[in-house]
């Protein structure tokens, strides 16, 4: 008898059919959050890559230089900290995990300051948990900050805080992290960069004869079939977890590319619109914003701010943000970045939102102009109560 060759099944993918082709959107993309994988940084786990870092970072300052924004997020602490510990194998134990991650963070945003520095752009470091993304005056602080750096020209470098982030508040990998990040800054695309050309229909280590997918949408069913259960020694994601981050990214109509972090000028080629790496997309006539989305649908209202005529009806169509001037009551004892509900004069709920100022300071301030905030508290914050990125219209 003649044993045939098991064939492995074909796949059909639901590729998107190119009208005007995806990548044309990529040149209009302004804000970007390009993450880097440990896979990628280290050289075999003898330590930071450099020469390819000082390469990121060019490219990274030419797009800010052409008047993009980029926030970076990078892994590798645990990778660097085991070579300057002397640790061959990635430890078991949690504590051993998280001092290798504190040393090796310190050499990480070493190694990118000095890479930056060539290219006269400063860096900063950005410590993230999930609670930080999750808890309501964390996520405003996390998104000002970040924001803030960006309008600094500054290059904020994002890890996970490993040094503190127990089980229950890790985000767990750092191709999440950079989803959460792209929620957090709006961001319109998100380059992962990795070790391999793209996303295959089969993972290429096991698979050498896997083909790789130009382009897909990002919610295809087929996606995590396509990708193998995990990633490298160093990495822990894998193929899913980027996945499930560009599936994340999509709920916020942002683009994403999964591409081989070593192909030459990758990012400005990319940025480009070139055909490189895979695209994933975001379904078409999904445009509401995932933090808009996790606004609509968190329950608990801590306060309701009482606005007048003016108020409630540039919220209802306008969508503006809601300032100290036309509230006429605060009702509750909220804390800034508290869920709030803002009532018409008829008692209808017409919007809701993350306030930037706790129940005893919007009491001070409501039905005053902003320009009379640090007069009237002795200090200056944001001039709305509720900045229109963080409201929703019920
Ligand atoms: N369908 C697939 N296409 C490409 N790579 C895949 C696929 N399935 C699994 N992988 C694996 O995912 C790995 C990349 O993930 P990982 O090692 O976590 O990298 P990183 O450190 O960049 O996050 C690849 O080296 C590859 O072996
Ligand atoms: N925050 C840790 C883990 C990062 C991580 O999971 O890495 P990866 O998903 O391979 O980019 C580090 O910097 O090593």
């Amino acid at each position: 008898m003649q044993l045939r060759p098991k064939r492995r099944p074909r796949i059909r993918m639901r590729r998107t059919r190119p009208t005007m082709s995806a990548r044309e959107r990529l040149p209009g993309v302004r804000r970007w959050v390009v993450k880097i994988g440990s896979a990628l940084l280290t050289a075999d786990g003898q330590g930071l890559d450099r020469a390819r870092l000082e390469e990121w970072a060019r490219q990274i300052a030419a797009l800010a230089a052409g008047g993009n924004e980029v926030v970076l997020v990078s892994s590798g602490s645990v990778a660097e900290g085991m070579v300057r510990l002397g640790w061959r194998s990635r430890p078991l134990r949690l504590d051993e995990l998280q001092a290798a991650a504190s040393v090796g963070q310190a050499g990480l945003v070493e190694a990118y300051g000095q890479a930056f520095a060539a290219f006269q752009r400063r860096v900063a470091q950005v410590l993230l948990t999930h609670d930080d993304v999750s808890h309501r005056g964390r996520y405003l602080n996390a998104r000002r900050t970040l924001m803030t750096l960006l309008g600094l020209g500054v290059v904020p470098i994002v890890n996970e805080n490993d040094a503190i982030a127990m089980e229950e508040i890790r985000v767990g990998d750092n191709d999440t992290l950079a989803a959460l990040v792209v929620n957090l800054i709006d961001a319109d695309g998100l380059v992962i960069l990795t070790d391999q050309a793209g996303v295959f229909d089969a993972d290429p280590r096991t698979h050498p004869e896997a083909s790789l997918v130009p382009e897909i949408e990002a919610y295809a069913p087929e996606l995590l079939r396509m990708a193998g259960a995990s990633g490298g020694v160093l990495g822990r994601g894998g193929m899913q977890t980027k996945i499930l981050a560009a599936r994340q990214a999509a709920d916020s109509d942002a683009l994403t590319v999964i591409v081989d972090g070593r192909t030459p000028r990758v990012l400005e080629r990319v940025a480009a619109g070139e055909a490189l790496g895979t695209l994933l997309l975001p379904r078409p006539g999904r445009r509401r914003a995932a933090r808009k989305n996790w606004l609509a649908g968190q329950r608990r209202v801590r306060g309701r701010l009482q606005v007048d005529a003016g108020a409630a009806r540039v919220l209802r169509e306008a969508g503006r943000s809601l300032l100290p001037i036309g509230v006429t009551a605060v009702e509750g004892d909220f804390h800034r970045g508290d869920l709030v509900a803002c009532i018409s004069p008829d008692g209808e709920e017409v919007a809701r939102g993350l306030v930037n100022y706790d129940a005893r300071e919007a009491r001070l301030l409501m039905g005053q102009s902003s320009e009379r905030i640090p007069a009237i508290l002795g200090y200056d914050r944001e001039p709305e109560f509720i900045h229109r990125d963080n409201l929703v219209t019920v």
